[in-house]
């Protein structure tokens, strides 16, 4: 069977990304799985190679890597011919965060197109993304515009615990006033079809409260039942195994001894620091709601350690195994075998 292409973006080329992309394409465990093309910079990977210790060879291609990939090479697509200063360790310049633009927009049109079948992207500094002049929170965000999506969501997942997000990157005195019922509703319902549609298990999902104790009857909030409770009720009537709102403070102990397959949460630290503490080794993220295939890591570009060769990619490989397996299904389904 010819495996999948799987379209890696490269993120920050002065962060951890080079080094845990090689990292992870030199496992097995990727290689046997999809046929990886990384887009990005070529000075940036050959340095991300050797950082990383790996017997890789590097071989630029204009379009696709071959339907028999060579053992031990990397194939990329060169989408920027940055400079020895753009790529000081920990200093992304302005054209370094255009570089990592591209390389994503480069990702999403050839997912769009069908010439790739998902994309797995490495970290970017948001803050460099909107120094080179792309006004964007994140990857999520500029994927929704890009394939035109409205109703998308960030999972991040690992084998114990999988939230969901309502709201994603914005200031925490934002948070109350984007809690709205049809928010909350399109959340438990794209996390419901697309984890059914990819992971292949109608999900039982938990909502949390936004507040301390679900408000405690008005005394610390009132959007808990006058906002998520109803959401929760209409998700149910149209057929979701939802259940909620659950104070969030226990509801993670529960979500992570297996009672829930996803807790969708308020705000972007309620669902994370609970993943992170559990998973931050091997967690992936995960759009829902696109048009696309998209996961990616969970952590950050990482700067104490670019250049160190000390970075951990086992988040890196279960993003790509994670996009190689939803590319297969996807696959199956399209061609009616689902
Ligand atoms: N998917 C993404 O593109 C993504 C995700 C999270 C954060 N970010 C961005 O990354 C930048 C830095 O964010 P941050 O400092 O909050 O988080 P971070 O994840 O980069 O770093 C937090 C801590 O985790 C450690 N760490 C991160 N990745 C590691 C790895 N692979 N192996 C071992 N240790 C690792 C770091 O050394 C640091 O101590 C910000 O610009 C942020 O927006 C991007
Ligand atoms: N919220 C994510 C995390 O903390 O891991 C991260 O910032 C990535 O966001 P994008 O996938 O939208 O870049």
């Amino acid at each position: 069977m010819v495996q999948p292409i799987i379209a890696i973006t490269m993120g920050d080329p002065t962060g951890v990304g080079p080094e845990i992309i090689a990292k992870a394409l030199a496992e097995p465990a990727v290689q046997t799985v999809c046929r990886p093309l990384v887009l990005g910079d070529r000075k940036a990977m050959e340095r991300g190679i050797a950082i990383a210790g790996q017997y890789l060879r590097l071989e630029n291609v204009t379009e696709l890597p071959p339907e028999t990939p060579k053992p031990g090479v990397v194939y990329l697509r060169e989408l920027s011919n940055l400079t020895e200063a753009d790529l000081a360790y920990g200093n992304p310049t302005a054209a370094t965060g255009d570089a990592m633009y591209r390389y994503i927009v480069t990702a999403a049109k050839l997912c769009l197109s069908g010439t790739v079948a998902a994309m797995a992207t490495a970290p970017i500094s948001k803050e460099a993304l909107n120094r080179g002049g792309h006004h964007y929170p994140g990857h999520t965000e500029l994927l929704a515009e890009l394939t035109g999506t409205a109703e998308f969501v960030m999972m991040l997942a690992g084998s114990r615990l999988r939230v969901a997000l309502v709201t994603i990157h914005e200031a925490l005195a934002e948070v109350p006033n984007l809690v709205t019922f049809e928010k909350v509703l399109a959340t438990i319902k794209v996390t419901d079809r697309d984890m059914a549609r990819y992971f292949k298990k109608r999900p039982r999902i938990a909502v949390t409260a936004l507040n301390p104790h679900c408000g405690e009857a008005g005394l610390f909030g009132s959007e808990d039942e006058q906002i998520i409770r109803p959401a929760v009720a209409e998700a149910c009537r149209q057929g979701v195994d939802a259940v909620g709102p659950l104070s969030a403070d226990t509801l993670f102990y529960y979500a992570a001894r297996g009672d829930y397959d996803a807790v969708v949460c308020m705000y972007h630290d309620q669902g994370l620091i609970p993943l992170k503490l559990l998973h931050f080794d091997d967690g992936v993220n995960v759009t829902l709601g696109l048009p696309i295939i998209r996961t990616s890591v969970d952590h950050g570009t990482a700067y104490d350690l670019a250049g160190t060769g000390l970075a951990n990619a086992a988040s890196m490989v279960a993003a790509i195994s994670m996009a190689a397996d939803m590319a297969k299904v996807r696959m199956r389904q399209e061609i009616g075998h689902e």
